[in-house]
């Protein structure tokens, strides 16, 4: 499902307002009926119930002035706060405060310099449910004086709040808090839902969130040609690589993975796993001979092949060895507990270079790359890199915080340098495509964050292009699934003591949500 910016939702509002006809009312109306529909499951149970709702002086503000006639009109007990200057009401926002007003729906007005009083707090502590529409994509400037102290005293009673369209003083771009922000039980956003109830830390202020129709035509959106993503749950099926009644092993791609070293053999073993697990016919293991008896040990479903080794790691030579293998192969998974050395980069640097099939680099793979960035120079076929914040920081010379900081504009800027995939992992992964596509992965818990956890996603990400499923599909749909497995395993298991072995052994679960008939 595609995502936007305040800006993007601005200029979608205004083509259907004015290029196609529909009112501006009309959307209005139509964001109103959505909330007031929300607002009546919630409440249900409660006759009479007493709401209080904040309205600010632009659009945001005129949904909550409507939203208050629809309550009021059901018998509830309404109260509207308006903070500002009605003088300054523009249009629909207008025409909904002069009706609220003819109906005499009781209403406090606060100037910017008005004193909060205790009835506001009394009002606030009586009530079954407060409505946020005090800003909401027209955020403008850090939140201060009146409107931060409003916001405080929302939150501070534990009373249900839902928030109109995104909770007020959350940038609705970045997901940054603008200096205070409601934290809501329920957001209903408006057509599109809105990159900040996505990104932290805005996310976290969000409640759940319903993303409500309100009459945009889809020609509409399409021709906004909007680059931001959600993978949902009901969209899943149609990433998903089929299974064919007459079939082989072949068919279903061939893995070659490249990975482990001496004391990392574990990387290697959930790297093959996670393809394996994710639906590849055939996985095939590159490992420095040193280790290889070990990994034939662990891995009953793989073939092992041994490669020259210095110190117990990959080496030049060590590509000798693998190329006759990567011509039997669909794709490549490489860097998993491989280590580091000049060895390394050096294997690594040959493998880019010569590889004429799909690429998936992960972990000191990606650090050999940023030891020599140029190794991604003329790419001749796709690669995906899976870096966490740290590889990430490495790769552009930057710290960890700085990639943190912005990470959607971090990966949007690689993947256009370098024309490569990028599954930025993280609390919320985001992935890449050179063309400017990216998606914010929703699954996932913290129950992930344990060692392992990345080579399985290696695994599975190669696995699916294995099974001919495009790389930065196959991107969006791994990083999807793996979150999902982590969620299945946490669900069964609790988040502390499961393993990244558990994410690996829940993945076919994951994939069966999606993908019933198998
Ligand atoms: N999605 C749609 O198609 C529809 C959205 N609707 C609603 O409209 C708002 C956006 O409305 P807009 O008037 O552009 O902005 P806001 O209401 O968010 O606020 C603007 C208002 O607030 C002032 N302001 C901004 N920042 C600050 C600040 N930090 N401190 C004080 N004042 C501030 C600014 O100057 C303006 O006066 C959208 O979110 C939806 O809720 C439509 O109702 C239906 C169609
Ligand atoms: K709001």
């Amino acid at each position: 499902m595609k995502v936007c910016s305040g800006k993007e939702m601005k200029q979608i509002d205004e083509t259907a307002i004015h290029k196609i006809g529909i009112p501006g009312i009309v959307l209005m109306e139509n964001a109103v009926l959505a909330v007031v529909n929300e607002i009546k499951k919630d409440l249900q149970n409660i006759p009479k119930a007493n709401v209080v709702i904040f309205c600010g002086q632009g659009n945001n503000g005129g949904d909550g002035l409507g939203v208050a006639r629809h309550l009021h009109n059901c018998g509830m007990d309404v109260t509207i706060i308006f903070i500002g200057d009605p003088l300054l009401l523009k249009d629909d926002a207008r025409t909904n405060y002069n009706i609220a007003e003819k109906l005499q729906i009781p209403k406090i007005i606060l100037n910017k310099d008005a004193l909060i009083d205790d009835q506001i707090a009394t009002l606030i502590e009586k009530s079954d449910l407060i409505v946020d529409a005090i800003f909401g994509t027209g955020l403008s400037k850090p939140v201060s004086g009146i409107f931060n102290d409003l916001i405080d005293l929302i939150n501070f009673y534990g009373k249900y709040i839902l928030a109109i369209d995104i909770p007020s003083g959350i940038d609705s771009e970045t997901g940054a808090i603008m200096g205070n922000a409601v934290k809501a039980h329920k957001t209903v956003t408006l057509a599109l839902p809105k990159i900040g109830l996505y990104v932290y830390p805005g996310t976290e202020y969000v409640g759940e969130l319903v993303i409500a129709d309100i009459g945009i035509p889809k020609e509409v959106i399409d021709h906004a040609q909007l680059k931001m993503n959600v993978l949902r749950e009901e969209e899943v099926n149609s990433f998903i690589p089929p299974r064919f009644p007459r079939s082989n092993k072949g068919t279903y791609g061939r893995v070659q993975v490249m990975a482990g070293s001496k004391g990392m053999t574990g990387a290697a073993a959930l790297t093959c796993q996670g393809a394996f697990r994710s639906g590849a016919g055939l996985v095939s293991l590159g490992v420095p001979e040193s280790i290889t008896d070990i990994l034939q040990e662990k891995l009953t479903e793989v073939i092992t092949v041994a490669v020259h080794d210095e110190d117990g790691k990959f080496c030049r030579e060590s590509f000798d060895d693998i190329k006759p293998y990567l011509k039997k192969a669909t794709v490549i998974a490489a860097g998993p507990g491989i280590g580091q050395g000049p060895q390394v980069t050096e294997f690594m640097r040959r493998l880019i270079k010569h590889a004429r099939i799909p690429l998936v680099i992960d972990a000191d793979g990606i650090n050999a790359i940023a030891k020599n960035i140029d190794m991604l120079r003329n790419l001749k076929v796709p690669v995906v890199l899976t870096p966490h914040p740290g590889e990430m920081g490495r790769l552009i010379n930057k710290s960890t915080e700085e990639v943190l900081a912005n990470p959607i504009d971090t990966v949007r800027e690689f993947c256009h340098k370098w024309h490569v995939i990028l599954v930025l992992k993280d609390a919320k992964t985001i992935i890449g495509d050179p063309d400017g596509q990216i998606y914010i992965n929703l699954t996932g818990n913290p129950g992930m964050s344990t060692a392992g956890a990345g080579d399985v996603l290696t695994g599975i990400i190669a696995g699916l292009i294995g099974q001919g499923l495009n790389p930065y599909k196959a991107a969006v749909l791994g990083t999807f699934i793996h979150g999902k497995a982590g969620d299945l395993a946490a669900a069964d298991l609790g988040q502390h003591g499961m393993l990244a072995g558990d994410i690996c052994n829940y993945v076919p679960k994951a994939m069966k949500l999606y993908y019933p008939s198998s």
